[in-house]
């Protein structure tokens, strides 16, 4: 076969153009610019905006158990602190790399500003892989990072937080380090804590609290009941692990769950408990089992939600078109591009964004910070009824934007997220 020289060009177009859709932090700029036009902003502002305003790059030399010295390559990056200090995760894995710490930095911007909490974006992570490391090795890890970021981080510059495959006991580790660093104690340094040191009730379940608030609003607008509703859940860790937990007390149907390896399918419904207990403090459980379906075939399986609560691009165009779903809320940050997100919305599903639907996690921190900085503790109830009041006023004001200004949810998140940092920004004269 014989392949002409405008159908190559159109391959290679075609070829860019999946790749495109597949990078995200070149569509968070696509859609940061559309969001600012909408809003009115010069394009001055969005020179400011489409790129972080410091990135760190650190080489963290570890000794591991055996004796030898493995240098981890880290990141930091920080979007806008015109707001505020710049606050966000820390994740460790292997697939982490500059672009992306970049777009999720970006992102933490637009969560704190739908969810108006007084911080910008950060975010920060290191290319290991936890699951082949000793306790020691990551704790080593830990201090090393710290070590190596302590310039631009603190209570009042930057806060990190858990993320993918860090967890309380890696906040706890980077908390100590800083704190011997600055020679005081540092509780606010950090958020996601043991509750012993600082850390708020609540936040372990928190971005799980918040995404079951969204798919309470979203059932509503739908005209659909959560109770005996049909839930696929992809990912089985913190996010998605508690979610299916409140879903199933709730009255849904969890009828589909995975991990890494694989999911489990169950079209009667899931016993939810059970796989809680046997997760592991990666959630990873579907290897205890032989029967079990691809990430893929979970989710294009029949169901009335489904919850990407993983990792980033998992709904594109080549699988948009057979989602069942008739609502599809993220928990995980980009699990959905952009060229999907059109499709999904041609079709009628209901698409809670991520910046929104996962800001739980982001706002039960900054309630943790609030009670490190004033030294007084709050009960369960307490920050459960303030996060439900910031997620269903957050949800009910894009759901509004997205109607008034006739776009898609994402579109409305990001109006809606961008214009604090915007406005702080002008007043402060940078733009
Ligand atoms: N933990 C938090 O507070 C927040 C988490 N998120 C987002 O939620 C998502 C999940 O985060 P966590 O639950 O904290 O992470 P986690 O590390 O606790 O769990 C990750 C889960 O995803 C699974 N997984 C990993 N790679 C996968 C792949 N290639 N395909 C399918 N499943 C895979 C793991 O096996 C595990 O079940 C991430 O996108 C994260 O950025 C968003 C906001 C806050
Ligand atoms: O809790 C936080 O500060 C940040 C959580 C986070 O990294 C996220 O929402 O993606």
């Amino acid at each position: 076969m014989t392949v002409n020289t405008a159908e190559l060009n159109n391959l290679e177009k075609d070829q860019q153009k999946e790749e495109e859709s597949l990078n995200l932090f070149y569509s968070t700029q696509t859609v940061i610019q559309k969001a600012l036009k909408k809003l009115g902003y010069t394009n001055e502002m969005y020179e400011l905006l489409k790129d972080p305003i410091r990135l760190l790059t650190v080489r963290i030399p570890v000794r591991m158990d055996d004796g030898s010295v493995k240098v981890f390559t880290g990141y930091r990056s920080q979007h806008n602190d015109a707001v505020g200090p710049t606050k966000g995760g820390v994740r460790f894995h292997p697939e982490v790399n500059e672009e992306e710490v970049k777009a999720l930095s970006i992102w933490m911007t637009l969560k704190c500003g739908i969810t108006d909490l007084p911080y910008g974006g950060g975010k920060g992570g290191i290319i290991c892989d936890p699951r082949k490391m000793s306790f020691r090795e990551l704790e080593r890890l830990s201090r090393g990072y710290v070590r190596a970021i302590s310039q631009i981080v603190g209570p009042s510059k930057d806060i990190p937080a858990p993320d993918v495959y860090t967890n309380s006991q890696i906040m706890a580790w980077m908390m100590d380090e800083y704190s011997r660093l600055r020679e005081f104690d540092s509780p606010g340094f950090i958020t996601g804590k043991p509750i012993v040191l600082g850390g708020s009730q609540g936040r372990e379940t928190a971005t799980a609290a918040g995404v079951t608030i969204c798919i309470e609003e979203a059932v509503k607008k739908k005209g659909m009941e959560l109770k005996g509703a049909r839930v696929v859940i992809q990912g089985f860790g913190n996010a998605g692990s508690f979610l299916a937990k409140f879903l199933h007390d709730a009255g849904a149907k969890v009828v589909a769950v995975s991990d890494v390896y694989g999911g489990v399918y169950d079209p009667n419904g899931l016993d939810i408990d059970y796989l809680l207990d046997r997760r592991d403090s990666f959630g990873t459980f579907s290897q205890l089992f032989k029967d079990t379906i691809t990430n893929q075939e979970l989710l294009e399986l029949e169901c009335d939600i489904l919850v990407p609560a993983a990792i980033s691009n998992q709904i594109t165009a080549k699988n948009a078109a057979n989602i069942k779903a008739s609502i599809v809320v993220e928990a995980a940050n980009g699990p959905t591009t952009l060229e999907a997100t059109s499709i999904l919305t041609e079709r009628g599903v209901l698409l809670v964004p991520d910046i929104l639907a996962s800001a739980g996690g982001v706002t039960v921190s900054y309630f943790e910070w609030v009670q490190n900085n004033q030294g007084y503790y709050w009960s369960e109830e307490e920050v459960h009824q303030k996060l439900a009041k910031v997620m269903i006023d957050s949800f009910e004001n894009i759901y509004k934007t997205a109607a008034a200004h006739e776009v898609d949810m994402r579109l409305a998140a990001y109006m809606t997220g961008i214009k604090k940092a915007a406005e702080a920004s002008r007043f402060r004269g940078w733009v």
